[in-house]
């Protein structure tokens, strides 16, 4: 099958950090489809040779284990080519219908790694080029749109251009292999199944944390915030995937139409409960992994005066049959105590306790990064005397241990789905629109009231405030348990 990729935003951040690197890693596991070519798309004049210069140099700032030899380089640099084009000019477009219609390709691939302002004119100007057809696919990257509102506009306008059939709307935790093996340990085994309902789950904690700060990008940060930027997409999108009935089959409609359906369960947010339910930090001046680091209003291209949220935790429920009164709490936030990313299910204790004192309820823990694997906490006698306490113990599975040479990285896997047209990992505009119409009351109550915003150590685990919301109904983040 032969395919031609376009990166609108060729020369950003975003394609030579993530998408070119992950592109080269589905070339050296044999991956990509044969007969492929990969055109990037920006204003400033380049020519081929040029821009495979600027991407080998960027390769060089690459995790080093994914760095190409020279050799694996020069053959995957003959797939890139390079075109100049002002996408907010329609007449640029008539060029790059050219070079696509000289060589047929049996797909294109239209990649909008741009700023989400430049979509509705970008679609529009494909649309009236003709480069809608069945052949064509178009990727749209995150954050689509800025509140509610601004993702209806853009969806309108992708809808009146391209079929939802051909709209790739990426979130790339999706595309995290954890995140299908979420899916596989749901759907896929008849074990957890009966157990994965309100009688045996007592709470659910969804934690994205990173340790980083928000390097160069604070202006684009700073118009952001955590709640746009992690909550709406990344950690509502796992929220679904744990809580979604199972679907009738693994199409993608059947999936989206559950999570969709999540969504539309979520406790909707008053002013009230904004002020009682969730909570935003920002962070100062600390600590991470032994090196000083500044706070976020040091940071560069950041106001002196920002009251952007670098962190958010809140408290929120499913309201249906199955999660009725089940706490969910999302945590999301810049410069944690460390970069990790995992799901916790922690489970009631049991009814009628027959041993001393065995304190632990049984908890399973979904880890998504930096290690890819699931930890079942279980308790055991260790052979210890009748009478005594039992022992807390897990039962560990690393899945990059399980499967060393399979592991396929997010980008690298929502790539090779769209060229191979799988919707299954991408979201639906009615998903989006639901999520951002969830999260808007917090923005609105934000903004009405100017509620707190709470500061924490870079380096710590956020506001004291967000344990405080955990103990609330008894519980605690998994860091304290
Ligand atoms: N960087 C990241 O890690 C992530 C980014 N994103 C999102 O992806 C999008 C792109 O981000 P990022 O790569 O960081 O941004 P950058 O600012 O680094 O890159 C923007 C790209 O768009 C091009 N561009 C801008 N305006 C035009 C135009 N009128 N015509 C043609 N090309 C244009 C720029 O080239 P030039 O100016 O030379 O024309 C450049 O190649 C954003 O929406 C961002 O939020 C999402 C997830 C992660
Ligand atoms: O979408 C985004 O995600 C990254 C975190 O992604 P990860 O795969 O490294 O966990 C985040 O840093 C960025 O701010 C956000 O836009």
């Amino acid at each position: 099958m032969s395919f031609d990729l376009v990166f609108f935003g060729g020369t950003g951040d975003l394609t030579w950090r993530k998408l070119m690197p992950a592109l080269f890693q589905a070339f050296r596991h044999g991956k990509l489809p044969a007969g492929g070519r990969i055109l990037a798309v920006a204003r400033d004049e380049r020519t081929d040779e040029e821009y495979r210069q600027f991407i080998r140099e960027r390769f060089s700032e690459v995790d080093s284990s994914k760095r190409p030899s020279d050799e694996e380089f020069d053959r995957f640099a003959a797939l890139l080519h390079y075109r100049r084009m002002d996408l907010s000019q329609p007449t640029d477009y008539a060029g790059l219908k050219q070079w696509l219609d000289d060589r047929g390709a049996d797909t294109a691939v239209l990649y909008l790694a741009t700023s989400p302002h430049l979509f509705p004119a970008i679609c529009e100007q494909l649309g009236a080029a003709g480069l809608n057809h069945d052949k064509v696919r178009v990727v749209l990257e995150k954050p689509l749109g800025h509140d509610l509102a601004s993702a209806q506009e853009i969806n309108r306008v992708v809808r009146s251009v391209f079929t939802e059939q051909q709209a790739f709307r990426i979130d790339h935790y999706l595309g995290k292999p954890s995140v299908q093996n979420l899916m596989a340990l749901r759907f896929a085994n008849a074990l957890f199944e009966p157990l994965w309902r309100r009688e045996s789950i007592a709470n659910i904690q969804i934690t994205l944390a990173e340790s980083l700060g928000v390097g160069t990008r604070g202006d684009f940060y700073d118009r952001t915030g955590a709640l746009r930027d992690m909550i709406q997409n990344h950690a509502l999108q796992l929220l679904t995937m744990i809580a979604m009935e199972p679907p009738s089959t693994n199409d993608a409609d059947a999936i989206r139409d559950e999570k969709l359906k999540v969504l539309k369960s979520l406790k909707p947010f008053t002013a009230e409960s904004v002020t009682r339910d969730v909570v935003r930090g920002q962070y100062r001046a600390g600590n991470v992994d032994g090196k000083s680091v500044p706070g976020y209003l040091e940071e560069v291209k950041v106001p002196a005066d920002s009251r952007c949220e670098t962190f958010v935790a809140l408290r929120t429920e499913v309201q249906n049959w199955r999660w009725a009164g089940v706490p969910f709490y999302l945590r999301t936030g810049k410069r944690l105590g460390a970069r990790d990313a995992q799901i916790v299910v922690n489970f009631r204790p049991v009814p009628h306790p027959i041993f001393p004192s065995a304190g632990h309820a049984n908890k399973l823990v979904i880890k998504l990064q930096p290690e890819d694997g699931l930890e079942l906490h279980l308790l055991a006698a260790k052979g210890a005397g009748q009478g005594d306490a039992l022992s807390p113990v897990r039962l560990d599975l690393d899945f990059d241990k399980a499967f060393p040479t399979d592991r396929v990285g997010a980008y690298e896997r929502l790539l090779l789905d769209a060229i191979a047209g799988r919707l299954n990992l991408f979201v639906r505009s009615d998903e989006q629109e639901q999520a951002w119409r969830w999260v808007e009351p917090i923005l609105d109550a934000w903004e009405n009231s100017g509620s707190d915003l709470k500061t924490y150590a870079a380096g710590s685990w956020g506001p004291a405030a967000a344990s405080a919301l955990v103990a609330r109904d008894g519980n605690a983040w998994a860091e304290e348990q």
